[in-house]
C-alpha cells in the first residue's frame, strides 16, 4: 500500500509541469560560505521540513518540500524507489558541481519492519546545502520557467552566526515505554533461554523511553547538541526521526560500496587509560566477538550476491564513541550489476547486527518479546541521488518526534543477545546507548 502527499511544488504525475533542479557553488561572489552546516536549517519549519546528514561538519541539509511519498508493507523499498524515479525524470539537472551529494537528493527513513504501522518516507527538499571536502554548495528545486531562485524565503545560508538560533525546550521528564527496565531485563533472559534451547543464536532486543519536554521540541537542537557530541557518527534528521548513528548498512558511490558492521559493545568508564583496557577485553571476548561474527556475516553474505569483488576483514577494530565502544568491521565490494543503494540497503536489511541469526526466527522473537513497533528506529535512514547512489545508515541512538504532538519523542536503544548474554550487563548497555539522545534532549550535551 502507498500513498502520496500532495508535495509543495505540485508535482504530479509524469507529464506535470517539469522542475529544474539548479547545483551551484556556494563560496564565491554573493554567496559567502557559511561556518556550520547544520547553523543553516531554517527557523519555524515543522519537523518534517528539514532534513539533515552530518558527520564532522560535513554532508547535506535541506529545507522545503518539493517532494514526498509514504509507503508501507514489503514493498515500502520499491515504491519509495520507483516513485523517486518517476520524480527524477519530471527533473532538468543543471548541476555545475558534480560530487557526492550534489544535484536532486531525496531523504529517507524506513520502517524496521514491513508490519509497523510507521511509515517509511522520502523527502525531496526545495533547497539543499551541501559541504565535503572544502567544497560548499546549493541545490534548489524550483519550476522550469522560473528563474534561478535565490528567494530569500527560502535562502537563508550564508547567515553566520545564524539569526535564528533552535529554540529549547525546556525540562525534559522521562517515562518507561513499552516495557520498564526489570521487565525488559526479564525478556532478555527469556531470550537468552531461548537461545540456550537451540532455537536461534542472536536476537537483538530493543526497548523505547518516552520523552516529554516542557515546550515543543525544535529538531535543530538535538541535532546540533549531537553534532557536537558524537562528531564521528552519521547524526540525521529526516522527517522528525533524529539520532546520531555510528553504523552505516550501506554507502554507495558510482559502484564502490561500503558498510561498517557493528555489534559487540562495552561500556566506557570515563578513564581513558582504564578505557583502553576495556577496549583490549572486548576485541579478545569470545561474547562479543561471537556476536560480531554473526553481524558481519549477515551483511557480506547479502552484499555479495550484488558484488563483483569484495574485502572483508578478518578481525574487527574497536571503534570509541563518547558513550560506548563497539567491535566494527569495514566492509567493501564493488556492484555487479545496477543497483541503487536503495536497493542494497533494501536487501541488507534487517542485517544481524539490529535483527539476529536465522533472521526470520529473531525476528518473530523480537515481534513476540519487545512488546513495541519499532517504527523507523532500526530502520535504514539515508539519502540518494538522481544516479541511485546515496548513504544509508541503520537509524540507531535515535529518536521518534511524535506526529501529533512535538514535545513528545520516543527514544530507542537495543542489544545483541546472545548464548553467553547476562540480562543485567544488558540493561546496562541499552542505558548506555540512550546516552545520546537523553543528553541531546537534556541539554547535558551542550551545543
Ligand atoms: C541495536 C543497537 O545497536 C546495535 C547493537 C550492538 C550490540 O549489541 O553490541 C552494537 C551496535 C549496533 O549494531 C542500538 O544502538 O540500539
Amino acid at each position: 500500500m502507498t500513498s502520496s502527499v500532495l508535495p509543495a511544488l505540485d508535482a504530479g504525475p509524469a507529464g506535470e509541469p517539469r522542475l529544474v533542479a539548479r547545483t551551484r557553488l556556494v563560496g564565491a561572489d554573493e554567496l559567502p560560505a557559511p561556518a556550520d552546516l547544520l547553523a543553516q536549517l531554517p527557523h519555524g519549519r515543522r519537523p518534517e521540513d528539514l532534513c539533515a546528514w552530518v558527520r564532522d561538519g560535513q554532508g547535506v541539509v535541506g529545507w522545503g518540500i518539493a517532494g514526498r511519498i509514504t509507503t508501507w508493507g514489503r514493498g515500502r523499498f520499491a515504491d519509495a524507489q520507483a516513485w523517486w524515479r518517476a520524480f527524477v525524470d519530471r527533473l532538468d539537472v543543471d548541476d555545475e558541481v558534480g560530487v557526492f551529494g550534489s544535484g536532486p537528493l531525496a531523504f529517507g527513513s524506513f520502517s524496521y519492519s514491513a508490519a509497523s504501522d510507521a511509515g517509511s518516507c522520502l523527502v525531496v527538499p526545495r533547497v539543499v546545502l551541501g559541504h565535503r571536502d572544502g567544497r560548499w554548495w546549493r541545490t534548489t528545486l524550483s519550476p522550469a520557467d522560473s528563474a534561478d531562485p535565490g528567494d530569500p524565503g527560502l535562502w537563508q545560508g550564508h547567515v553566520d552566526p545564524p539569526l535564528d538560533p533552535p529554540l529549547d525546550h525546556g525540562e525534559v521528564a522521562f517515562a518507561d515505554g513499552a516495557l520498564s527496565g526489570p521487565a525488559w531485563r526479564e525478556v532478555v533472559a527469556q531470550a537468552v533461554e531461548r537461545i540456550g534451547a537451540g532455537t536461534l543464536e542472536k536476537v537483538v532486543l530493543a526497548r523505547d523511553l518516552l520523552a516529554i519536554a516542557e515546550r515543543p521540541i525544535d529538531p535543530r537542537l538535538l541535532l546540533t547538541r549531537l553534532a557536537s557530541g558524537y562528531p564521528r557518527t552519521w547524526v540525521f534528521g529526516v522527517d522528525g526521526m533524529v539520532g546520531a548513528t555510528p553504523e552505516m548498512l550501506v554507502r554507495l558511490e558510482r559502484g564502490l560500496v561500503t558498510s561498517r558492521v557493528l555489534a559487540g559493545t562495552i561500556r566506557r568508564s570515563g578513564d581513558d587509560e582504564h578505557d583502553l583496557a576495556l577496549a583490549g577485553s572486548l576485541a579478545r571476548s569470545s561474547k562479543d566477538l561471537e556476536e560480531h561474527e554473526y553481524a558481519v556475516r549477515s551483511v557480506a553474505e547479502s552484499l555479495a550476491r550484488h558484488c563483483t569483488s569484495m574485502s572483508v576483514p578478518e578481525s574487527p577494530f574497536v571503534l570509541h564513541l563518547p558513550n560506548v565502544m563497539h567491535l566494527a568491521t569495514d566492509v567493501a565490494g564493488r556492484t555487479r550489476n545496477g543497483d541503487t543503494s536503495v536497493d542494497l540497503a533494501a536487501s541488507l536489511h534487517p542485517s544481524a547486527a539490529v535483527c539476529g541469526t536465522p533472521t526470520s526466527t529473531a525476528d518473530r522473537l523480537i515481534a513476540e518479546l519487545e512488546g513495541m513497533d519499532r517504527g523507523r528506529y532500526a530502520g535504514p535512514v539515508g539519502w540518494m541521488d538522481a544516479s541511485g547512489d546515496g548513504e544509508w545508515a541503520i537509524a540507531l541512538r535515535s529518536g521518534a518526534m511524535a506526529a501529533d504532538d512535538p514535545r513528545r519523542m520516543r527514544i530507542f536503544a537495543g542489544c545483541g543477545i546472545v548464548a553467553g548474554s547476562d540480562p543485567d550487563a544488558e540493561l546496562a548497555e541499552s542505558e548506555a546507548k540512550l546516552v545520546p539522545m537523553r543528553d541531546a534532549l537534556t541539554g547535558l550535551l551542550g551545543a
